[in-house]
């Protein structure tokens, strides 16, 4: 269990606001009505099985993809309406932690992690640009690292390197797209435990796709379960999994007494 739902949530306060919100492929429905609010400073967990819509609605929320119908407000704007500059000024405030981490295999690790600084802050100096560089490696535990180069690393400092190079643009909204994937069980607490760090060090508020219960529960303030293209629980770990809907009891159970990948 989440060892404190952190004290700081502003529940006053929606960062990404999320209704009545449609999606399709041809005739495939994948998002079929869902209604979020991410509260400032929560980790909101998003639970489901493999395709059924996850990633859909991450990119979506940070407008990769464009939804067939419904409300997408993030940090106040309507993203379906913004364009240009004004899109890519809102993208800055969300930082994208892909599942792949999507590193640049021909570059150092603090080439790396400068790189989407160079890109996005024109104006720094050498001095601050090193500055934030050793910061962020210091955030997650890597700072050791910064000279060498990605195949070195192991999946799991990898993964970290990917959360530092989206932590360096210092994002309001954290996206985590399945942060624990191919890792082992050790790793996966590590990345978990990094997860509730970055919320309180950079106070960020941060949506988590997974189907990774330990996750789930290590990291949510707060958990809404994907199922058939809607949320149909909603609560604590405890409260989502209390209940007699057996596709719910089968996602608990393959995950915990299976250990398997569903
Ligand atoms: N650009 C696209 N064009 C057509 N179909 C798509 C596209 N993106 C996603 N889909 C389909 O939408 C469904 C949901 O995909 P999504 O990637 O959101 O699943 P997910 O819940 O994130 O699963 P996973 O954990 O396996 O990534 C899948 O059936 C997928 O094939």
């Amino acid at each position: 269990m989440k060892e404190h739902v952190s004290h700081n949530i502003d529940r006053g306060e929606v960062v990404i606001h999320v209704r009545n919100l449609i999606k399709s492929f041809g005739d495939m429905h994948v998002l079929r009505g869902i209604d979020l609010d991410l509260f400032k400073r929560e980790n909101l967990v998003v639970l489901g099985r493999s395709g059924t819509g996850k990633s859909v609605l991450i990119k979506i929320i940070s407008g990769l993809l464009k939804q067939d119908s419904g409300i997408v407000d993030v940090l106040g704007e309507d993203v379906n309406s913004l364009r240009g500059r004004d899109l890519d000024q809102l993208r800055l405030k969300i930082g994208f932690s892909f599942q792949n981490s999507a590193l640049y295999d021909s570059m150092t690790i603090r080439k790396n992690l400068e790189f989407p600084l160079v890109r996005n802050m024109r104006n720094l100096t050498r001095t601050e640009i090193n500055r934030s560089v050793e910061s962020v490696l210091d955030a997650v535990g890597l700072l050791q690292s910064i000279n060498q180069m990605p195949s070195e690393l192991s999946g799991g400092q990898r993964k970290r390197i990917g959360i530092a190079r989206t932590l360096i643009l210092r994002p309001e909204i954290m996206l985590y797209d399945e942060p624990t994937a191919g890792l082992d069980p050790i790793t996966c607490i590590e990345i978990n435990n990094l997860i509730n760090q970055v919320q309180e060090q950079y106070h960020t508020s941060s949506i988590i796709i997974t189907h990774d219960l330990t996750c789930a529960r290590q990291t949510g303030d707060r958990i809404v379960m994907l199922l058939d293209g809607q949320f149909k629980r909603q609560g604590t770990f405890d409260e989502v999994f209390d209940t007699d809907d057996e596709r719910v009891k089968t996602f608990y159970n393959y995950n915990f007494l299976n250990n398997e990948q569903i």
